[in-house]
């Protein structure tokens, strides 16, 4: 089953920006429709993060306009960044971590704590909530930096490279434990990757980044059936998915397949 809502969400309408008059992102229009899952890949410093900084309202795009479909979506964006070690507390326990959403609302300790342990329960995630940060491995520090982004029910959640720092088998962990996450929560989701096979596993869309100064090089909708195993990245479907898309990548570098 694809799970394709056709309600749209948002959209990104002529983005440019500059930094010391250096152009680079330039006349992005993206089209986002709720419930998807969007992967973006492109080289390093294409401007992916400063696009999902564009989308969460962090910065400012210097022309074009990021539109809402409802003004009400626009507070409901949870933003997971590159450095997610550098965003947890260290002197905050799991739990307090996982909840600072909610205490932020004011909400009482117990509850958050509470919300948290259900939070953990409903995703079969075995991490201790009593711990602290620096006691838990990378994998598990990254899906506190995720929790703590859901449990405020979002309806867009942008992951900037969440993977990218992790081995080969937690990676793949936990590639299906957002899918799970995604699955449930039923947001929209924006998922920044360096890793091809990864940006297309994971995406009901890719859209590739390239060129100078950045535009959209293409925008692929990948209609492999779900839930998705890792069978799936040996099908025919997917090869012919990654060579399209390794095709509109590396003609913008003048290189052929
Ligand atoms: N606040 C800023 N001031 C000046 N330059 C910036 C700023 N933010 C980003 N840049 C520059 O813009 C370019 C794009 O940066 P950005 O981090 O968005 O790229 P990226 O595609 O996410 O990179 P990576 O894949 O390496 O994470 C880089 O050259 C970066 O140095």
């Amino acid at each position: 089953m694809i799970i394709n809502s056709l309600m749209k969400l948002m959209s990104l309408n002529n983005i440019s920006k500059s930094f010391n008059g250096k152009e680079i992102l330039k006349n992005i229009d993206l089209n986002i429709k709720q419930e998807n899952f969007i992967s973006i890949f492109g080289p390093n410093a294409t401007g992916k993060t400063t696009l999902l900084n564009i989308i969460s309202g962090l910065l400012q795009a210097d022309n074009g306009a990021v539109v809402w479909e409802n003004e009400f979506y626009k507070n409901r964006v949870s933003y997971v960044f590159q450095n997610y070690r550098e965003t947890l507390f260290p002197w905050k326990r799991v739990w307090e971590n996982i909840s600072l959403p909610l205490k932020l609302q004011n909400v009482k300790s117990a509850e958050c704590k509470d919300r948290a342990t259900d939070l953990l329960g409903k995703f079969a995630i075995n991490i201790d909530l009593e711990k602290y940060p620096y006691q838990l491995s990378g994998g598990q520090q990254q899906l506190v930096a995720i929790l703590r982004a859901i449990i405020t029910d979002p309806v867009l959640l942008l992951l900037d490279e969440p993977f990218s720092a992790l081995d080969f088998a937690k990676k793949f962990e936990l590639q299906q434990k957002i899918l799970e996450i995604w699955h449930e929560i039923k947001a929209t989701i924006i998922f920044v990757s360096h890793d091809l096979d990864e940006a297309i596993y994971l995406a009901d869309e890719v859209v590739l980044l390239g060129g100078t100064p950045t535009g959209i090089i293409s925008n692929v909708k990948v209609e492999i059936d779900r839930p998705r195993t890792p069978g799936d990245l040996l099908s025919k479907e997917f090869v012919s998915y990654k060579r399209l898309m390794l095709d509109n990548f590396l003609s913008t570098q003048n290189i052929m397949l």
